[in-house]
C-alpha cells in the first residue's frame, strides 16, 4: 500500500474550501489510500524547479499539488489551490531533507533568488546584520539545520522585519531555527528543542529504512506531516480541519507529551497560547493507551483550576480520543469539586455548607479582630490565614510560632503571631460550629482523609493551569496519586498567574527537577500581539514556582497581523459606543460574534456592554451569568483565562481600575504583598490580551491604567 503523507498547509487550506470541494477533495485523495493511486492522473509541468512536484485535478477551478517519492509508492498531498495558482506553485517550489532534522522541508526557490539579489543590494547601503557570522559562526548554523544554501542569504539580512519578509519561502525549520536567534534563545535551546526533538518523535517508520526517502523523511517531519494509514483516518483529520492541534503537534510539543515515561512529576511551561493545555491533552492520551487492559475507567484524572476550564477540556479531549474505551479511562474534573466530592462522601454525603463570598469572609475577619483586640486588619488576617496557616497546614500554635513566612512583607515577632493565632482559632471555630468550609478548608480535609488510606484513587494525574493552585489544592493532588512513574504532570505558566498563590513545588512533595520543559511557538496569537502584550510586561520577572526564574526569550510567533489597537475616550458611554462601533466593524468584516471577546476588570462594566450592544442589536452574553448564551462573548478578565477569541476588546482598561483598588493589599498593610497582587493585576491584563488569535483593541476613559505606560507613551 503507498504511503500517504499530509502536511499542515494543506489541511489549513482544505478548511478554507467549500462543502462540494472538500468532499471532491476527499474523494480524490482517498484513492491514494486505497492503492488505486496507479490509475491516478498526476500532472507534470514542463518547467519546474522539481520534477517531483506533480499536480492533480480536483475540479475544473480546483488542482491539488503532490510530492511524489522517487519509488512511486510515497505521496505527500502539500497544497489545494485554483488551477493557475497549483501550476504556479509547484513550478516555483522545491522538496528537500534537512541535514539536521532529516525531515522534509519546502523551498520557494524562484522567491528565494529575488529576495537574495535585493538584499545584496540592500547590504551594500546598510551595514547592520543580524547574523554576523563573528556570533553565529557557519558550523553553528550548519549544525542547526540551516543549509548551505541559505546561509549566505541570511549573512545579508540586516534585522528581524527581513527575516520576516522571508518566513512564507524558506524551509520552515531553518525560519524556525533562525527566529530563535533572533528572539534570543541559545543555540543549545534550540539545539534542544528543534533538533533533537525531531530525532526523538520520528514517527511512524514502517518499511522507511526500505528504501524510500521521502517515507522515511516524512514520518521524521512530525508537527509538519502526518502520516495518513487509510481512508477512515484521512476522513477523521479533513472532518475537522481547524483542529489542527490533535494531528500536528510540534516535535517540542510532542517529545513532552509522549515521552514513553517520566520517572516522577513533569511539567510543562511556557508563554500564553504555546499549546500546554494541548500538550496536557495528549498526554492524558498517551497515559491512558499505556494503562494496562484490566485498568478500571477513569483512573487518570485530567483535572484544572475552575468548572468552565474542565468543561472545555472535557470537550477537546472528547475531539483527540476517539476510542471509547481509551476516552473512559480518563476521568476530567476541576480541582474543588473533586475535593468536595470527597469530603462529602466522607461526611455522610449530604452537600457542605459553603462560604464562598469574600466579603462575607473578610466581614467575619473584621468582626473577630475587634472582639478579640488585635490590632490586624480584616486583608491581613485574612491573607495570613490562607497563605501561612493553610499554606503550610498549619494546625498548632507552636507550629505556627516556627512558621517561616516567605513572601509576606510584614515581619511578626512571637508576641503578634500569638495574636494572630487567637484571631485564627476563633476564625475556624466560628466556621465548624456552624457545619461551614472555604474551598480550601475542603481540599485540605480532603487530603487529610486520603492521606489515612492505603489505596489512592489514580494511577496518573494531568493538571492544567497548575501556576494559580494553592498549597492546600497541591496537597490534595499529592494525595490522589502514589508517587513515583508518571505520578503527576503539571501544565502551567507563572507569568499567567493571577490568583496570587506562590507556591514551591518541591516544598509539596512534586520535584520537577531535570523533567520540565518550555514551550516557545505562541499558536494562537500573531507576533504583533504577542509582542505588544510581552512589552506590559517589562520589568517583571516570575518565579518558576521550582526556585528559578522564568523567562520570554525565545517566545515567538510565525503569524502576522495587525497591531493591536489603544483608544482613550473622556467617559463611558464615549467608550462603550465607540466600542460597539469596533464589535460592528468585526462582524460587518465576517467574523461570527462568538468569535469575539470583550474582557472587562469588573462585571457591572460587561453588564452595561451588555445592555448597549442589546440596545445596539448585536447579540452579546456575559459569561458565568449563569445561563449559556449566544453572541458576542463579555467577562471578566478572570473568566477569560483559558479562553481564545478570534477578536478581542479589553475594555475600561483605566487608571483606578486597572490594577482594581480593592484587589491591591495597602502598601502599608504589607509591601511584599502589596507588590504580588500588583503583579497578579499585570498578569492579569496579559491573559485578557493574549486571547486574542486575529485582533486586540484596548480602551480605557478616563486617565488610562498605569500598566499601559509602556504602550501608550512607548519610551524613545
Ligand atoms: N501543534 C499545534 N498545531 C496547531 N494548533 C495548535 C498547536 N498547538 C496549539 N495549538 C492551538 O493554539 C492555541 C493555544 O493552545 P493552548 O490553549 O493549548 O495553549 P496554552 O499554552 O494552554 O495557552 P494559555 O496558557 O494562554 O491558556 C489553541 O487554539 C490550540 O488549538
Amino acid at each position: 500500500m503507498a504511503t500517504l503523507g499530509m502536511h499542515r498547509d494543506f489541511l489549513l487550506e482544505f478548511a478554507a474550501l467549500e462543502k462540494p470541494v472538500q468532499k471532491r477533495v476527499f474523494e480524490v485523495f482517498e484513492k491514494f489510500t486505497a492503492a488505486t493511486h496507479t490509475g491516478l492522473h498526476l500532472e507534470k509541468l514542463t518547467h519546474q524547479k522539481d520534477p517531483r512536484l506533480r499536480t492533480i485535478r480536483i475540479t475544473g477551478f480546483w488542482r491539488g499539488v503532490v510530492l511524489k517519492g522517487e519509488s512511486g509508492d510515497s505521496y505527500l498531498l502539500l497544497k489545494v489551490l485554483p488551477h493557475d495558482k497549483a501550476n504556479d506553485w509547484a513550478a516555483k517550489h522545491r522538496a528537500s531533507v534537512n541535514e539536521a532534522t532529516q525531515g522534509i522541508e519546502i523551498r520557494n526557490d524562484v522567491a528565494l533568488e529575488r529576495a537574495t539579489a535585493g538584499l545584496r543590494a540592500l547590504a551594500a547601503e546598510e551595514p547592520t546584520r543580524l547574523f554576523p557570522a563573528s556570533d553565529y559562526p557557519d558550523k553553528v548554523l550548519r549544525s542547526l539545520g540551516v543549509d548551505e544554501e541559505i546561509v549566505p542569504i541570511i549573512r545579508l539580512i540586516p534585522d528581524e522585519e527581513h527575516l520576516e519578509a522571508l518566513h512564507k519561502v524558506m524551509p520552515e525549520h531553518q525560519y524556525d531555527v533562525l527566529l530563535g536567534l533572533a528572539t534570543g534563545m541559545k543555540p543549545e535551546a534550540i539545539d534542544r528543542e528543534l533538533v533533537q526533538a525531531y530525532a526523538r518523535t520520528a514517527g511512524r517508520t514502517s518499511g522507511a529504512d526500505d528504501g524510500d526517502e521521502l517515507e522515511a523523511a516524512m514520518a521524521r517531519s512530525r508537527g509538519r506531516v502526518a502520516l495518513v494509514s487509510g481512508p477512515v483516518e484521512l476522513q477523521g483529520i479533513l472532518e475537522r480541519p481547524f483542529d489542527a492541534w490533535r494531528v500536528f503537534l510540534h516535535p517540542s510539543q510532542y517529545r513532552v507529551a509522549y515521552h514513553e515515561r517520566y520517572a516522577g512529576p513533569a511539567r510543562v511551561t511556557g508563554g500564553p497560547g504555546t499549546g500546554k493545555t494541548v500538550v496536557a491533552l495528549h498526554r492524558a492520551y498517551h497515559l491512558a493507551r499505556q494503562l494496562p487492559e484490566d485498568a478500571p475507567d477513569g483512573c487518570i484524572l485530567l483535572t484544572t483550576f475552575t468548572r468552565d476550564l474542565a468543561a472545555e477540556l472535557e470537550r477537546c479531549l472528547t475531539l483527540l480520543v476517539e476510542e471509547e474505551n481509551v476516552r473512559a479511562k480518563i476521568r476530567v474534573v476541576n480541582v474543588d469539586a473533586l475535593a468536595n466530592e470527597i469530603v462529602r462522601a466522607e461526611h455522610g454525603g449530604a452537600p457542605l455548607k459553603m462560604v464562598v463570598d469574600q466579603k462575607e469572609i473578610t466581614a467575619r475577619w473584621a468582626r473577630i479582630a475587634r472582639r478579640l483586640e488585635v490590632d490586624f486588619t480584616d486583608v491581613f488576617l485574612d491573607q495570613e490565614w490562607r497563605q501561612i496557616v493553610l499554606a503550610q497546614a498549619l494546625t498548632a500554635p507552636e507550629e505556627y510560632l516556627k512558621a517561616p513566612r516567605t513572601g509576606r512583607g510584614t515581619a511578626l515577632p512571637p508576641l503578634k503571631r500569638l495574636q494572630v493565632w487567637r484571631a485564627v482559632t476563633a476564625f475556624e471555630e466560628q466556621l465548624r460550629q456552624a457545619g461551614e468550609w472555604t474551598f480550601l478548608q475542603v481540599c485540605a480535609e480532603a487530603a487529610r482523609v486520603l492521606d489515612g488510606r492505603e489505596k489512592r484513587p489514580y494511577r496518573h494525574v494531568v493538571i492544567d493551569e497548575a501556576q494559580d493552585l494553592h498549597p492546600a489544592q497541591w496537597r490534595f493532588l499529592r494525595t490522589l496519586v502514589t508517587p513515583g512513574q508518571d505520578d503527576l504532570f503539571l501544565a502551567g505558566d507563572t507569568y499567567q498567574r493571577i490568583y496570587g498563590n506562590r507556591v514551591s513545588l518541591r516544598s509539596l512533595g512534586v520535584r520537577v527537577v531535570g523533567r520540565s520543559h518550555r514551550l516557545r511557538i505562541n499558536y494562537r496569537t500573531t507576533q504583533e500581539i504577542l509582542a505588544w502584550s510581552a512589552s506590559l510586561l517589562t520589568g517583571e520577572e516570575p518565579d518558576d514556582m521550582d526556585g528559578g526564574n522564568e523567562t520570554l526569550a525565545g517566545y515567538r510567533s510565525t503569524m502576522h497581523g495587525e497591531r493591536p489597537e489603544t483608544a482613550g475616550y473622556a467617559t463611558k458611554p464615549e467608550e462603550i459606543e465607540a466600542l460597539v462601533a469596533r464589535l460592528r466593524d468585526w462582524t460587518g468584516a465576517g467574523v461570527r460574534a462568538e468569535d469575539i471577546g470583550v474582557a472587562v476588570r469588573f462585571v457591572q462594566l460587561g453588564r452595561d456592554i451588555a445592555q448597549a450592544l442589546e440596545q445596539a442589536g448585536v447579540a452579546a452574553c456575559v459569561l458565568g451569568a449563569g445561563r449559556g448564551g449566544t453572541g458576542v462573548r463579555i467577562g471578566t478578565m478572570h473568566r477569560m483565562k483559558g479562553l481564545e477569541f478570534r477578536c478581542v476588546a479589553v475594555t475600561g482598561v483605566n487608571d483606578g481600575t486597572v490594577p482594581m483598588k480593592s484587589a491591591v493589599t495597602a502598601v502599608e498593610v504589607d509591601a511584599q504583598q502589596h507588590q504580588e497582587d500588583l503583579n497578579g493585576e499585570l498578569n492579569l491584563l496579559f491573559v485578557a490580551c493574549t486571547r486574542a488569535r486575529e485582533a486586540l483593541r484596548v480602551s480605557w476613559h478616563g486617565a488610562p491604567s498605569p500598566f499601559l505606560a509602556p504602550v501608550v507613551n512607548p519610551r524613545p
